[in-house]
């Protein structure tokens, strides 16, 4: 099942992400935009001494949000405290979290978008004017305290910018939305998780493993640490491209990054779609995965490689998906109306 796979970029146990975790902004490799403007409203907010705005980071996972969430409040010199959406079952939690917290800290809620939307309420005034509205007591005698917070910045991360609702979205003043990696960025975060590892990598083999990593650090990662084991097996001494491809080869990942899942997503559209459309819902069903999983971890890297495309009516192959997979779309198919 999907969580198995080499390739989801779903947190896992084994990936000991801290050990390969940027610490601060001139160590995190890419996502440029994004980190020159945190840069500069880190640097205003601290000539200010103000805390800083509230920040929602939104993109697939393993992309770096929960890494710059830790290097916001470390570039702060602030705390840094962690939750997440479904941890925070009622607001007397969320409301014991945010009176606890020091002058400055950054509160981070990882997959915000599953909070309960009563503990969503309490959170639009604590945002918004740093204060807690408390009902005390019950019945007639009833009524409502207002209790001043401390100075916070809310640190927000989601992979599924729809679920956000509008009047959470429209609290949050820096948002970020985190892209795939480039090739070229990759390349950096191999070669540093690979000096971080203690791995002699050669220029060849860093940009073989970046290149098959799904435009994902976490993925990147792993890959190193799956290649390291082939090369300490067959007593490498350095991974060059050689080595690595004949390890990512063994583990069915193939030139693209894609695996045997994003095969048999490609070749049932494919095969018994004609190249689609085909609705999510099908798919989803064929491959006995949860449609979330093919929206949101599937698809997106599939769709960024320009070898599907999403429609009105449903998800169609494009002429390079075809070529992909080394078939002939058949006469008739849509691709055509795609890309070429
Ligand atoms: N820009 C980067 N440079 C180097 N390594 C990175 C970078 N971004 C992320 N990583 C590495 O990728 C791994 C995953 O990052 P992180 O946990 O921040 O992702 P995430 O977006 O929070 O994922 P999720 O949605 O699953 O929570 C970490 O091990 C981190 O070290
Ligand atoms: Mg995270």
């Amino acid at each position: 099942m999907t969580d198995d796979r080499l390739l989801a970029a779903a947190r896992r146990p084994e990936d000991v992400d801290a050990a390969l975790r940027p610490k601060s902004l001139d160590e995190f490799v890419g996502q440029k935009a994004a980190r020159e403007n945190l840069r500069i409203f880190i640097q205003a907010a601290k000539s200010r001494g103000d805390a800083l705005d509230h920040v929602l980071f939104f993109g697939p996972p393993g992309l770096g949000k929960t890494t710059l969430a830790q290097i916001i409040a470390r570039e702060m010199g602030t705390g840094f405290r962690a939750t997440s959406g479904p941890v925070i079952a009622k607001s007397g939690d969320l409301a014991a979290l945010l009176t606890n917290l020091e002058d400055g800290d950054v509160l981070f809620i990882d997959e915000i978008h599953r909070l309960q939307p009563a503990v969503e309420e309490v959170l639009y005034p604590a945002m918004e004017d740093r204060a807690l509205d408390l009902m005390i007591g019950e019945g007639p005698s009833a009524r409502s305290v207002r209790i001043d917070l401390p100075r916070f910045t809310l640190v927000g991360a989601t992979t599924r910018q729809g679920l956000i609702t509008t009047p959470l979205r429209d609290r949050f003043g820096i948002p970020v939305r985190l892209q795939f990696y480039t090739v070229d960025e990759l390349e950096l975060v191999v070669r540093r998780a690979a000096g971080l590892l203690g791995l002699a990598i050669a220029p060849d083999g860093a940009r073989e493993v970046a290149t098959r990593a799904r435009g994902t650090p976490r993925i990147a990662g792993r890959l190193l640490r799956r290649v390291r084991d082939f090369a300490d097996v067959a007593g490498e001494p350095v991974v060059n491209r050689k080595v690595a491809d004949d390890a990512l080869t063994r583990l069915e990942v193939d030139a693209l990054g894609l695996d045997a899942m994003d095969r048999r997503y490609l070749m049932m559209i494919a095969d018994i779609y004609r190249g689609g459309p085909v609705g999510v819902e099908t798919l989803a069903a064929g491959l006995s995965e949860p449609r979330d999983t093919v929206e949101e971890v599937i698809e997106p890297y599939l769709i960024q490689l320009g070898l599907i495309a999403r429609t009105a009516r449903g998800r169609c192959l494009n002429g390079r998906g075809w070529k992909h997979l080394g078939l002939n779309p058949p006469p008739g198919a849509q691709e055509g109306l795609f890309d070429a």
